[in-house]
């Protein structure tokens, strides 16, 4: 491929093309969020899945400068064609690797798969032969093959029990527009496939294969991103097919750090904020929720980032575990907080297509869809044509570094 000038083709929340200096300056700007470690020896080693965007990106950078992690990232992105250019993960990936500066891996592949697990676990051997201390699990993926029964399942995002209807708000059009939509309830089996994708049985699988392999140092820590959100969402998301998914990745906490406490382990679900991410534009009446809760908190709302950094804080101990009675972690206090909710409550029962512009940060959450692609981002010149064909960055041993 050759340089060329790239722009934000699409419709709605779907872009064709990423832009990789957008994408770069995306990690810049999420690095320069986090103090950096103190000098001095060699950080934690850890696996993250899923470390190309969303949350898992945010923790494996806010991990790479503010403790020196050293590990192993994996993702799953399509890399650039003739016609297209890479997905945006993949060009975050490249800039992530640049702050690494060799001692953290990426391996772009299907977590689900037995081939990828025993890719990443050969690269961990042979690396860091005392294993690792922290799995972040932190995947949102549509579908997933069973690595037993080779049966593939596709997650839903429905209500369950009884249909649900709910405004939302509509980005295929030329200007986003508030709408009302009808949902139908799951059927069981489409129930069953969101726990097979969305719940905690790869996430088990995982351990089960690092401990396989004597890849557990003593103490370590594993960690599953969950959501609970907001009662106006719930229908949709705690109460729906992917509360039924998060509600098994919860259980297979407990059920791990029963197996993981003896060998002085744990394993722990993290309760995140909502975030923009590609995983969540897909929810419906997310979009509007999310909006609406910018309206209200503005630059008070947590990025995933410093949600991260709070994270990291706390799995090392730099800060008490706040854990609640569920035994979850809780990074999305600012959120539920009761005052904020009352107030998108009373947003959302009074927006109308009229008052909608005023009561939601719409323009923020369009930005913050197209800053997922690389565009929207200050300080990219996008008149300037940019070479899309960026090779995936190799696995350098820690000694070159
Ligand atoms: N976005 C939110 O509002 C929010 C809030 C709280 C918790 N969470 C949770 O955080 C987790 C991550 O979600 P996100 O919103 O950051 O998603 P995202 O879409 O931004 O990122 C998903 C990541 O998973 C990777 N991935 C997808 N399929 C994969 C596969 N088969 N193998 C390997 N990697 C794969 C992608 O490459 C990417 O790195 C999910 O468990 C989600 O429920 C999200």
């Amino acid at each position: 491929m050759t340089e060329r000038i790239i722009a934000p083709r699409g419709r709605g929340f779907l872009l064709f093309d990423s832009h990789p200096g957008g994408c770069a300056r995306i990690v810049q700007d999420m690095r320069d969020q986090v103090a950096p470690a103190a000098a001095g020896g060699a950080g934690p080693t850890a696996l993250i899945i899923g470390s190309s965007a969303g949350y898992g990106l945010a923790a494996t950078v806010a991990g790479l400068r503010g403790h020196g992690i050293q590990g192993v990232g994996l993702c799953f992105e399509r890399p650039p064609t003739e016609r297209r250019t890479a997905t945006a993960g993949w060009y975050r990936t490249i800039a992530t690797a640049e702050l690494a500066a060799g001692g953290f891996s990426f391996v772009n592949g299907d977590a689900f798969t037995e081939d990828t697990k025993q890719q990443v676990l050969d690269l961990l051997s042979e690396r860091f032969p005392g294993g690792v201390d922290y799995l972040i699990y932190s995947v949102a993926a549509p579908r997933r093959t069973d690595p037993v029964s080779g049966e593939t399942h596709q997650s839903a995002l429905k209500p369950v029990g009884e249909g649900y209807g709910t405004k939302t708000l509509d980005f295929s059009g030329d200007v986003p527009a508030l709408k009302d939509i009808w949902i139908d309830p799951a059927t069981d089996a489409e129930q069953a496939d969101t726990i097979k994708v969305m719940g905690g049985e790869d996430w088990a699988l995982w351990v089960a294969a690092l401990a396989g392999r004597r890849l557990l140092r003593p103490g370590f820590t594993t960690v599953a991103l969950s959501y609970l959100g907001s009662h106006l969402t719930s229908r949709i998301y705690r109460q729906g097919t992917i509360g039924a998914a998060k509600a098994h990745l919860e259980d297979t906490a407990l059920k791990l750090n029963g197996e993981l406490q003896p060998a002085g382990g744990r394993a722990l679900t993290s309760v995140n904020g909502a975030a923009v991410t590609q995983a969540s534009t897909a929810i419906p009446g997310i979009a509007l929720y999310t909006s609406l809760l910018r309206g209200v908190l503005g630059e008070a709302m947590r990025s995933p980032v410093e949600q991260s950094v709070d994270l990291w804080d706390q799995l090392t101990g730099a800060q008490d575990l706040r854990l609640d009675e569920e035994g979850r972690l809780r990074l999305d206090e600012w959120e539920l907080n009761a005052s904020v909710q009352e107030q998108v409550t009373e947003r959302w029962r009074r927006a109308t297509p009229d008052s909608i512009g005023e009561l939601a940060d719409i323009g923020w959450f369009s930005g913050e869809v197209r800053r997922l692609y690389g565009f929207d981002v200050a300080g990219v010149d996008y008149t300037a044509p940019c070479e899309p064909d960026l090779p995936w960055p190799p696995a350098r041993s820690r000694r070159e570094k």
